[in-house]
């Protein structure tokens, strides 16, 4: 008799190259098939128990998959679809136009990303995706930040396309819109770990936030030999993700098999990120995702990572103790800044050095799950 070995499905996750083995039939274990929908209005209700009730949901949608659908938040439409055209606008440039803000040129990896030169996961060129990020700059009027950068400030600078004038303005209109948006839901997030609502308040003055503008050309194979974006999860506390209107991103269950999470009119994508699944202990699950354009249409997304003050330590909070504490207690912007080089191990902050440990793990095969 043969013993079958079961398929694996490789990804990072935590920064660490991991596999799940794929289960099927008798061996499949209880976890998600679809990705809950979330009416997340209550949360702007005067009353408490409305937004607990928001909560309970949420709380329940981050233990079990951690991913939702939000449905009803308050970021209007025509600012969302605004949005979408100035980022095609953008990404519709000549080369030369994009290349001069290059994420090379940025101290704080800001600006313009060509296709290929992330690889997430996966034994193809790279990730078949251009992108444009942003993101908290005390320098910038736009962003009201409750102090003045000094002098010795760490240099966290925006890079803008100076050949498209009207960018900065409408992705600062999505910006402080979504911003505000996210602050609101991470006093959800604190009631969904019983916790006080502002309990995480005085973390999330001055956020570490990015937005990423994504523009996936269709592949050219349908399978994961050529991927959109690799196999990973998200180092933050939650991402918004605003997909436009092309289906690709796909969600890892417990089995190891990839659940869709296609666009739905009126909602944001909503995923724990590692932050949230330290200071929880695991309680809510930073969930394994990727993006595959097997569409034959050219995708845009616009993901919102929403991260703590640089300043914030990372600390598991009083209730998820119970089983001891699975991580020490970290400076969020060291931590952030680490896991952003190994993503982008290629800047020349890097001086030079070898890919991190991120790019460099063993093979695949060589992992057990
Ligand atoms: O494009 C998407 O839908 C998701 C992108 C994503 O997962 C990321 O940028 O971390
Ligand atoms: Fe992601």
């Amino acid at each position: 008799m043969t013993i079958k070995e079961p398929e694996y499905v490789y990804y990072h996750a935590g920064g660490k190259r991991g596999a799940r083995p794929v289960l099927l039939g008798a061996a499949a274990k209880e976890t998600f098939s679809s990705i809950p929908v979330v009416d997340v209005s209550g949360m702007f209700s005067k009353d408490i128990e409305n937004r607990k009730k928001v909560a309970a949901e949420v709380g329940k949608a981050c233990r079990e998959v951690g991913f939702f659908y939000a449905k009803n938040h308050n970021v209007p439409e025509e600012v969302v679809g605004n949005t979408f055209e100035v980022v095609k606008n953008f990404f519709a440039m000549s080369h030369e136009d994009k290349m001069e803000i290059h994420i090379h040129k940025n101290p704080s990896i800001r600006g313009y990303e060509p296709l290929y030169e992330t690889k997430m996961e996966g034994a193809g060129k790279g990730d078949m995706k251009e992108a444009f990020s942003f993101g908290d700059d005390p320098h910038e009027p736009e962003q009201n930040a409750p102090f003045k950068p000094g002098p010795d400030a760490p240099k966290r600078a925006n890079a803008w396309p100076s050949a498209y004038p009207g960018f900065r303005p409408a992705m600062y209109d999505y910006f402080n819109r979504v911003k505000a948006f996210s602050q609101a839901l991470m006093r959800i997030f604190a009631l969904a770990l019983d916790l006080p609502e502002n309990f995480f308040d005085a973390a999330i003055s001055f956020l570490m936030l990015g937005i990423r503008a994504l523009h996936y050309p269709p592949q050219e194979k349908p399978n994961a030999d050529d991927i959109g974006l690799g196999a990973h999860t998200d180092y933050d506390f939650f991402t918004l993700v605003q997909q436009e209107n092309v289906a690709a991103l796909q969600v890892l269950n417990a089995n190891g098999i990839w659940i869709d999470a296609p666009p739905q009119p009126r909602t944001y994508v909503v995923n724990v990120g590692d932050f949230l699944s330290r200071i929880t202990n695991n309680k809510f699950k930073s969930t394994v995702h990727r993006v595959l354009n097997k569409s034959g249409e050219e995708r845009y997304s616009m993901p919102f990572f929403f991260s703590p003050n640089r300043e914030a330590m990372l600390s598991v909070v009083p209730n998820c103790r119970d089983k001891g504490q699975i991580y020490e207690d970290i400076n969020a912007g060291d931590y952030f800044m680490e896991r952003l080089k190994a993503a982008r191990w290629q800047h020349p902050s890097n001086n030079g050095k070898p890919a991190p440990l991120v790019q460099d793990m063993p093979t695949a095969q060589a992992i057990t799950a």
